[in-house]
């Protein structure tokens, strides 16, 4: 259940302003690609963009060859899942209902839940460690665990392309590497928007960078994040340091000269 993504040419805009443009993606199937930029930079608005909920100003996207932006809604929503940044929850949902609405596209209109839907149900909650709270009102959930509902909903859409943005904010540290570990797992396509940069380099098959307005050629982290990069896109001092244990590259982040020191 992968998809193959394509993006030619595009331009991401906000009202009459460009945002972010000439981003070229060629994403195999079960890549997971991480999107890098500082704030602002436009890393939402593409998310949008490919998830087909927002119009590119020029080029287009391609999931599975197919062009996403003429796919009506419920098709679309077979093909490709985003769980935005902040969300409002309804109030007087249960977590388990907020996460039955990801099953919307498969459903004809006024049918009840089977045994299926909620095996399906189940199966995402318990993927983000949430069973114990599948009959908790979302009002009454930490900030966190709200976050785990959304992410929940999104697997539970099975799509073939799965959006994320910033999917680790409010999460604690060892539910970050869970999240992590679980999209590495997953048999689709991952696209997710990160700000922490080890969290991308240790993550990702491969990583855009948005720098003024541009996406500079998808690489491999060691690439795409080497400390030239991050030094001019993010202004900081960025040394790669290989973990004792895991062998993984984490990026020690520093001020770029000792009087931007805090
Ligand atoms: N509704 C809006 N109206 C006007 N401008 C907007 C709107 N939403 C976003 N923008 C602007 O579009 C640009 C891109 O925003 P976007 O949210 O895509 O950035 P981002 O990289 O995701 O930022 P962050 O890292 O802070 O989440 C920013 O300059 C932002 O101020």
């Amino acid at each position: 259940m992968t998809a193959h993504l394509r993006a030619e040419g595009l331009a991401c805009s906000v009202g009459q302003r460009t945002v972010v443009r000439d981003v070229d993606l060629d994403i195999r199937p079960g890549e997971t690609i991480g999107i890098v930029g500082p704030n602002g930079c436009g890393k939402s608005t593409l998310l949008r963009v490919l998830a087909g909920l927002r119009a590119p100003s020029a080029g287009h996207v391609l999931v599975g060859g197919v062009r996403l932006h003429r796919l009506g809604a419920r098709r679309r929503a077979r093909e490709v899942a985003l769980v935005g940044q902040e969300q409002d929850l309804p109030s007087d949902l249960l977590a388990r209902e907020v996460v039955e609405l990801g099953l919307t596209p498969y459903r004809a209109p006024w049918n009840g839940t089977g045994p299926r839907e909620r095996a399906a149900v189940a199966a995402a909650l318990a993927a983000v460690e949430l069973a114990d709270l599948a009959d908790r009102p979302v009002d009454q959930l930490s900030g966190g665990e709200r976050r785990r509902v959304l992410l929940a909903r999104g697997l539970a859409q099975q799509t073939p392309l799965l959006l994320l943005d910033e999917p680790t904010n409010h999460l604690d540290v060892r539910h970050q590497l869970h999240l992590m570990r679980l999209v590495r797992r997953l048999d689709r396509t991952v696209v997710l928007a990160l700000h922490d940069l080890t969290l991308a380099a240790t993550t990702c098959d491969r990583v855009l960078v948005l720098h003024e307005g541009r996406g500079l050629p998808l690489a491999p982290p060691c690439e795409a994040l080497r400390p030239g990069v991050v030094g001019a896109v993010f202004g900081v001092d960025a040394t790669p340091i290989r973990h004792p244990v895991t062998g993984d590259t984490h990026l020690l982040i520093a001020p770029l000269t000792p009087e931007h020191t805090p």
